[in-house]
């Protein structure tokens, strides 16, 4: 059994790791950190893991959680920086959900984050956990910088295309929206019920923080570099991120089937990547609590533009799944394990 630490419990992405985690054969989750909630049940708190997961809430420390195999950071950025390099010395692998290793330019992430990055040479020692394109680097891994949520589904829906050279780099477009429960549980004006029911909006349009991480991995697809406009926008529902991407054909010639067949191949062995049937409209709702991103293709009135609809749980293949699938993957565990449920329908 693998012995779990989680820094940040009270989040939406920690109570969503509890949630996984207490249907996974191999791990265990033997400490959860809150300062605010020091002492407090884990059940106490979140009533729907009752009977699943029997643990208190301790406040953060290192010692205790280096005795962990692994320890996922579920915290705001600028947190798991100060905290790794010691649980690393320690020997203990990690899973950071955050950005704070995200972005490989120490430089390029203080200036989206405002913050001058505390260790860079172990910034430079991270992996990026995208599982589809990473696989063998995170088995050896000891530091998973797990992709933003928005990342991911843009990311999967452009990497084949960008990988096969058939869209033109410097012209992406990705327009995405996300659930709410993406800002994270603090309450915060703008994500109040009445500030966002029955509403829809843009934000972020000059430049999200998420840009940088996105240009990033989709230049080492592309073998160059790129060019993306991203706007995202906040939908008025609590989980769910939907990405419609747009790229230019470099050859007009080239049918959409064969884009299609391209596209199944490229995610053949990937349990999480579904490439729908031509012609179908994925639904946030065909994801809710799954790992899973689903993708389709259109090349409108046969034009040169392909349109990618990616969908994904931002809280799940966004982030909590998709940290279970790089742990699964760190320790030789079967990738899929303990993350087999379906979406909710509902
Ligand atoms: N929500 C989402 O869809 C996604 C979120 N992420 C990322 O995952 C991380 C967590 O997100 P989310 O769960 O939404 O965040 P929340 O804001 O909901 O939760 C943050 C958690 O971190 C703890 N925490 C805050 N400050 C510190 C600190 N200085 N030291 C130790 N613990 C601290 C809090 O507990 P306490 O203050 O009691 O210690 C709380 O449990 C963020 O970096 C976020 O960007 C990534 C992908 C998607
Ligand atoms: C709706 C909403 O506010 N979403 C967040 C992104 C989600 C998130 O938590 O960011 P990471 O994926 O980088 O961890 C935002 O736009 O800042």
């Amino acid at each position: 059994m693998l012995k779990v630490g989680i820094v940040g419990g009270t989040g939406y992405t920690g109570a969503e790791l509890l949630r996984l985690l207490s249907t996974h054969a191999e791990a265990e989750v033997a400490m959860i950190t809150s300062r605010a909630e020091d002492g407090v049940a884990v059940d106490e708190l979140f009533p729907s893991l009752r009977g699943a997961i029997d643990l208190r809430f301790t406040a953060p420390d290192v010692n205790a959680l280096a005795s962990c195999d692994v320890v996922f950071f579920a915290t705001p950025h600028n947190v798991a920086m100060n905290m790794v390099p010691e649980l690393l010395a320690a020997g203990t692998r990690i899973v950071d959900l955050s950005a704070d290793f995200r972005i490989s330019d120490a430089e390029l992430w203080s200036k989206w984050y405002n913050e001058e990055h505390v260790c860079p040479d172990v910034l430079a020692t991270a992996v990026y956990g995208l599982p589809e394109r990473n696989a063998a680097k995170i088995r050896d891994a000891k530091l998973i910088a797990c992709p933003g949520c928005y990342p991911t589904a843009v990311e999967l829906g452009l990497i084949p295309l960008l990988e096969q050279k058939l869209v033109d780099p410097k012209r992406l477009i990705a327009s995405a929206a996300s659930g709410v429960s993406g800002a994270g549980r603090q309450a915060k004006l703008d994500n109040i019920y009445a500030e966002l029911s029955e509403s829809f909006k843009a934000y972020g349009v000059a430049g999200h923080r998420h840009l940088p991480e996105i240009e990033q991995e989709l230049a080492l697809a592309a073998e160059g570099p790129v060019n993306l406009t991203f706007t995202p926008h906040l939908l008025p529902q609590v989980r769910g991120i939907h990405a419609t991407l747009f790229s230019e054909l470099l050859d007009p010639a080239v049918p959409l089937d064969e884009l299609q067949f391209m596209f199944e191949k490229r995610y053949a062995d990937a349990p999480f990547v579904d490439v729908m049937p031509l012609g179908s409209l994925p639904q946030t709702r065909s994801v809710r609590g799954a790992n899973t991103c689903r993708l389709a293709l259109y090349r409108p009135q046969n034009r040169d533009t392909v349109v990618v609809l990616s969908v994904i749980d931002n809280l799940v293949k966004g982030a909590s799944g998709q940290a279970i699938q790089n742990m699964n993957i760190m320790f030789g565990l079967p990738e899929t394990m303990g993350l087999q449920g379906l979406a909710l329908l509902p």
